[in-house]
């Protein structure tokens, strides 16, 4: 393929109401659009959505990266091939490359550190190119039988019992099976609270996940999961800080759910220790999932290589929005339909967060699931998702 023309636009989403987590308040979201166009007039989409809390590169650096990298494609001829895509994004010389692909990155001097944005964007893009050249969802790129519907978790962002209560009764209503629900930076008997209101809410068979973003110490995650493991929890994603493996490992042998790995996967240190079998963690996972997060592994390939040596752990994996764009949730669930397992939820029902959502797109939940379009490469019209 050709790349006759490649555009970097800057992306703007501003939440309808601030979303409070233990690592912080968001109230926007600022990112770039990536459009690369062929010789055919095919356009590939891609999105970059930088989150620094999460281990990414910072905004500015993003754009420039990005910048850089489009200005050397252009113009540029690529093979036809998965592999041409990994070269491009590949960050070594063209020495030790397979050189199917454009060493745009060899061309400019080294980002100053890891830019895991930046290359998802040009990644989820040329991806969504070469399916949409050969006549292919995106998500039959990454494997044969990926399944033609994805489960997604509704996330509950009200701040108080009654607020979560509403929230969950709507979600419930409209299909679906597991809730998410922000916990940690305030006092265990207010997280109790709110938990037990929606346990008692929705009933036994409604799946509830919990998400501390590392905001408890290992004694307070102890305590907390003691108490609140009275409520039938699926998983508590990040219990505790982020570089501490050891601690969450602790964590998840006295848990009585499923400790998921999520921040921690920002780090490729701690990532690297994480699917290794380290002796000091008894020589066995960690933790039982991992969450991948394309913007933060880098993309869709790097999300997919994660799954595989996490299973291979017996840990199990599902992905999650960045709080991103329409574009990176489109690409987040062609990977979790080709996942080894479907049978956690996804966590890519974000879209009502923002006040410039599309109104229409084929990504929105529907009955708890998002059913993947059966149209060339991600499905997205490009002016219908700014
Ligand atoms: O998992 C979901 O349902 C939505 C995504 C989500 O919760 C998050 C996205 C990005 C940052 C965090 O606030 C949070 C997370 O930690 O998983
Ligand atoms: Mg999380």
């Amino acid at each position: 393929m050709r790349i006759v023309k490649a555009t970097l636009t800057p992306l703007r989403l501003e939440l309808l109401q601030p979303l409070k987590t233990a690592r912080g308040t968001y109230s926007a979201r600022e990112g770039f659009l990536v459009r690369l166009e062929d010789e055919e007039g095919r356009v590939g989409l891609g999105e970059a959505m930088p989150l620094p809390e999460f281990g990414t590169e910072s905004l500015p650096v993003c754009g420039e990266v990005l910048a850089a990298w489009l200005s050397s494609l252009e113009g540029q001829f690529l093979g036809d091939t998965v592999r041409a895509v990994e070269d491009t994004l590949s960050p070594f010389p063209p020495t030790v490359a397979r050189g199917e692909g454009v060493r745009v990155r060899a061309r400019h001097p080294a980002p100053p550190g890891p830019v895991p944005a930046a290359e998802h964007a040009l990644e989820l893009a040329l991806l969504d190119l070469l399916a949409r050249r050969q006549g292919v969802p995106l998500c039959w790129l990454l494997a044969e039988e990926a399944r033609p519907e994805v489960l997604v978790n509704a996330l509950l962002s009200g701040e108080t019992a009654e607020a979560l209560v509403d929230e969950a009764r709507v979600a419930v209503a409209e299909g679906y099976g597991t809730l998410k629900l922000k916990v940690g930076g305030r006092a265990l008997e207010e997280d109790e609270q709110r938990v037990k209101a929606v346990r008692e809410a929705v009933g036994p068979d409604v799946k509830l996940r919990l998400d501390a973003n590392g905001g408890w110490t290992e004694l307070e995650a102890k305590r907390a999961l003691d108490k609140l493991g009275w409520y039938q929890l699926e998983l508590v994603e990040q219990p505790t800080p982020p570089d501490d493996l050891a601690a969450l490992w602790r964590v998840q042998r006295r848990a009585p759910c499923m400790v998921a790995a999520d921040e921690s996967l920002g780090s490729p240190e701690t990532l690297r220790a994480l699917l290794g079998s380290d002796p000091l963690l008894g020589g066995g996972p960690a933790v039982g999932a991992v969450v991948l997060k394309p913007m933060v592994l880098g993309g869709l390939l790097p999300g997919l290589v994660v799954a595989m040596r996490a299973a291979r752990l017996g840990m199990q994996a599902y992905v999650t929005s960045s709080l991103d764009g329409v574009v990176a949730r489109a690409g987040a669930a062609h990977l979790a339909a080709a996942l080894p397992s479907g049978a956690l939820a996804s966590g890519l029902a974000v879209g009502k967060l923002f006040k410039s959502e599309p109104a229409e797109h084929d990504y929105r939940p529907l009955h708890g699931r998002i059913r993947l379009p059966e149209t060339p490469g991600l499905g997205l019209d490009a002016g219908a998702v700014v």
